[in-house]
């Protein structure tokens, strides 16, 4: 459904995407991850359509990004990272005037409305006007109305940037329910660690290189074993004891804390705790987190 080839896009003589190469399948949900300045929003907005590539080649459902235009607008809907609904016109009259620019014909726009309001619980407000709405039911009608026409492919920007913990989790409810009922392929960037890990696939992307693209469950076992976090009364003497008398992957110093990765922690623990001298003042096990793989593969962390 998507296919990108060799695509560059440089502004100027700075390189915002650096020959990313990736596919996406029918029906995926492929996430796109990485910190502020990735390129994430820059190949989004080449992807469909509003920014020429400086070179590559991109289709969507089989049209050429830059032959086709208009064939792969009709291809595509989009949640943009800002609100571009219109506040002064109700939840309907936003989605008719989206229905009146794509093209639904008249007779189905009145069923496809209800459809798509059912599909993110707003039925109720439709002839509210948008500027009563919340923040998390705003994103709703776009969602909704991003869907108006049928779209093979839906392109979400950051779809829960700004938005309180609950609400994005009712935002992906709503993204999943979709996938569900109508196998549309999905296309995000995040930089939330958690909307990543929903994508059946994700890339990770940093300084406009694609540095790791797979499941995030493969992502995270290619790290191999678990993590350990410690608080010690004295980190370097506790970081100079574990490197001389245990067997541990790696072991590192992040803001007060040691990272230990070992091959298995239920071996490793309840004989590092009986046997280390430093005193310990917490300690944490956990797996590895996508952010651990953005850790691994640029020795910086995705929230820095
Ligand atoms: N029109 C432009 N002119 C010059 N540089 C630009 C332009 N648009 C983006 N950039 C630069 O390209 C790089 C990638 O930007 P982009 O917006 O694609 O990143 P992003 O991963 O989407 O980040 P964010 O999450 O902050 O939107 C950044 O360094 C940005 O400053």
């Amino acid at each position: 459904m998507i296919d990108v080839q060799n695509l560059k896009k440089s502004y100027k003589s700075f390189q915002a995407v650096n020959n990313s190469n990736f596919h996406v399948k029918e029906g995926e949900i492929f996430g796109f991850l990485g910190p502020n300045g990735a390129g994430k929003s820059t190949t989004i907005n080449i992807l469909s359509t509003m920014l020429k590539p400086t070179s590559g080649e991109v289709t969507i459902n089989g049209y050429d990004v830059t032959k086709h235009r208009n064939r792969v607008r009709e291809s595509i809907g989009i949640i943009f990272q800002e609100n571009t609904l219109d506040e002064k016109l109700t939840a309907k009259e936003n989605l008719m005037l989206h229905c009146k620019f794509y093209g639904v014909p008249r007779l189905k726009r009145k069923a496809r409305i209800n459809e798509v309001l059912e599909i993110v619980d707003l039925k109720d407000s439709v002839n509210s006007l948008v500027e009563k709405f919340s923040g998390g039911m705003q994103r709703r009608l776009e969602i909704a109305r991003g869907l108006l026409h049928y779209p093979k492919v839906l392109f979400l920007d950051e779809p829960s940037v700004g938005l309180d913990p609950q609400t994005r989790a009712h935002i992906w409810e709503y993204i999943l329910r979709l996938k569900e009922k109508e196998n549309i392929t999905m296309f995000l960037t995040t930089h939330y660690l958690d909307e990543a890990e929903i994508s059946d696939r994700v890339a990770i992307m940093d300084h406009g290189d694609i540095i790791a693209i797979d499941k995030p469950k493969k992502l995270k076992q290619q790290l191999g074993g678990d993590i350990i976090e410690m608080t010690t009364t004295d980190n370097e003497a506790a970081i100079q004891e574990i490197k001389a008398n245990f067997d541990v992957v790696d072991v590192s110093l992040k803001d007060d804390v040691i990272y230990c990765k070992v091959e298995n922690s239920d071996a490793f623990v309840s004989n590092f705790i009986k046997t280390l001298q430093t005193p310990l003042t917490g300690l944490d096990i956990r797996k590895p987190t996508l952010n651990d793989v953005f850790l691994s593969f640029t020795g910086r962390e995705i929230r820095d």
